[in-house]
């Protein structure tokens, strides 16, 4: 591509790529100087000029650079742009269906994409738990990806002959420029509650970061707003002043689409729909109040995109467990093993109050909260625990670079009450939970979900939860 095409520049160069990285730049590529939270992309302009970039882009310039240097207020937002542009306007070619919010996110792009899936076109996926389209599986590195990684993606998708993408939108993600250049068919809000407080300072500057993807819809774009929310209502009041289509979805709240008659069991949910087409009687086997939420925003995103009603309602029927998402591990044992990725104050509320509208018998929990993270929820997720749950067991998430020890501490620390113990190995943890349990009971492993490594200071472990509890199960039950 013609460097001219990028820029208003009076020199001519031939640009065939972009990068971030020293180490990764490609001869002919352009490199663009990021300045990131641990170091400052313009220290790597010269190891990017000896790799082959063909110029640099930066916000100051560079001494003994021998390649032309094109200098702009801020990179980070100019990024997308170019990789808008030199992937080929991909955005441009594809329904995005934004998702955002605290909690909620995964399971309902996941249910979307379900829908869509049996809908029209091909489907893509960017979130939490990967990229995926068609035989394509990525792993994560950030719920939403960089620009120059997401372009490219979305590149590769139309490329793939995908048509619909249900992408994960982070708050950092609308804050740091990453989805500029994209713009969505439909942005879903699920709610808003305290997480991300470390980047965010306040929950009103965390609802302005959320509120910018619904800025991005297109003009024949939705709306999709949980009501039962209070920033939900802010939100619809937001686009109510900017004539923006909407629609909202809620249990409690009078919605556009709204579950009625909602009845759990440990094996899905029915509850009666009533949307703008009429009522359906639906049948999920997702588990919870909150993937009643879920299940509402995703019918609404794919109503809202053209799909009949009615096949929406089978398709829900069909759809299988969510990746590590209240997800019941069975090995044949005679109480309940839920293993599940509650680590936000209201997401581990919100699954203890299901585990005890269901229970039979006591709820044990095992539960901890990582490092490096927002610590004000470390005491709030403990207190929750105590609160909801007949035996608990504080153990360790995700260290990263903090002493476990020193966490644990922070989360049981001035608590009064008794009916916990902390075993710092999430193994041995795991093993005191299950081996306690008795007929009927409930055992919630909290916090990591889908997740198969775990990242300590002195590197990274394999653990996946769901792994070590049927192992667990198997002895205990002298399977194998
Ligand atoms: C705070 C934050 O968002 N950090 C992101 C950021 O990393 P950073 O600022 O530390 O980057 P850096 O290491 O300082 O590097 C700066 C620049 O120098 C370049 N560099 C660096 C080293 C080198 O040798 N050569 C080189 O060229 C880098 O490529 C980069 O361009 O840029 C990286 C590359 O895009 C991201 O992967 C990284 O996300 C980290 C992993 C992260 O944890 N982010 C979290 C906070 C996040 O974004 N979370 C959200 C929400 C998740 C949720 O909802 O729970 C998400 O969307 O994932
Ligand atoms: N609508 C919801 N409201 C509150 N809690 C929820 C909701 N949906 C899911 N949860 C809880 O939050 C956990 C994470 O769900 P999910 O992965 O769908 O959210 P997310 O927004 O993608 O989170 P993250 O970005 O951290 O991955 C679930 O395991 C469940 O415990």
């Amino acid at each position: 591509m013609d460097i001219k095409l990028l820029f208003d520049v009076d020199f001519d160069l031939k640009v065939t790529g972009i990068s971030t990285d020293n180490r990764l730049v490609q001869p002919g590529d352009l490199f663009v100087c990021i300045k990131g939270y641990t170091v400052d992309g313009h220290r790597f302009a010269k190891q990017a000029e000896v790799a082959g970039a063909v110029a640099i882009v930066c916000e100051q310039s560079i001494e003994n650079i021998g390649i032309p240097q094109i200098i702009v207020a801020d990179t980070k937002a100019e990024l997308p742009r170019l990789a808008h542009l030199i992937f080929n306007k991909p955005t441009e070619k594809l329904n995005l269906f934004g998702l955002t919010g605290t909690n909620g996110k995964t399971t309902t792009a996941y249910i979307l994409e379900h829908l869509l899936g049996g809908f029209e076109g091909h489907v893509g996926y960017i979130g939490t738990n990967g990229i995926r389209y068609g035989e394509v599986f990525i792993e994560p590195r950030n719920t939403t990806p960089e620009p120059l990684s997401l372009q490219q993606t979305f590149n590769n998708m139309v490329k793939a002959g995908v048509q619909n993408v249900a992408i994960e939108v982070s708050s950092h993600a609308l804050e740091l420029h990453r989805v500029d250049y994209c713009r969505f068919k439909v942005a879903l809000f699920t709610n808003l509650t305290p997480e991300h407080l470390d980047f965010h300072p306040t929950m009103e500057e965390y609802f302005e970061a959320k509120y910018k993807l619904f800025t991005m819809l297109t003009p024949d774009g939705y709306g999709i707003v949980n009501l039962d929310d209070e920033y939900g209502i802010q939100l619809v009041n937001r686009l109510k002043a900017a004539q923006q289509r909407f629609y909202t979805y809620a249990i409690e709240k009078d919605a556009d689409f709204r579950a009625l008659d909602v009845r759990m069991t440990t094996s899905g949910t029915t509850f009666t729909l009533k949307s703008p087409v009429g009522q359906y009687e639906v049948k999920t086997p997702l588990l919870g109040t909150f993937n009643v939420h879920n299940a509402l925003g995703a019918m609404a995103s794919a109503y809202a995109a053209g799909m009949p009603m009615e096949q929406i309602v089978s398709l829900i029927a069909k759809l299988s467990p969510v990746d590590g998402r209240m997800e019941i591990i069975n090995e044949g044992q005679d109480f309940t093993v839920i293993v599940d990725y509650a680590h936000t104050p209201d997401g581990v509320e919100k699954v203890l109050e299901f585990v005890n509208d269901i229970k039979q018998s006591s709820v044990k929990v095992v539960i901890g909260c990582p490092g490096d993270r927002d610590r004000t929820k470390r005491p709030v997720i403990a207190k929750l625990s105590v609160d909801y749950a007949d035996d608990v067991i504080f153990t360790t998430d995700d260290p990263h670079s903090e002493d476990p020890v020193d966490i644990l501490n922070e989360m049981t620390q001035g608590m009064e009450e008794s009916h916990y113990e902390v075993i710092v190995d999430r193994i041995k943890a795991i093993e005191a939970a299950i081996n306690k349990a008795q007929k009927n009971d409930i055992v919630l492993i909290a916090g990591r979900g889908h997740e198969k490594v775990q990242y300590w200071k002195s590197g990274n472990i394999e653990l996946d939860d769901r792994e070590v509890a049927k192992e667990i199960l198997r002895k205990k039950l002298q399977i194998g």
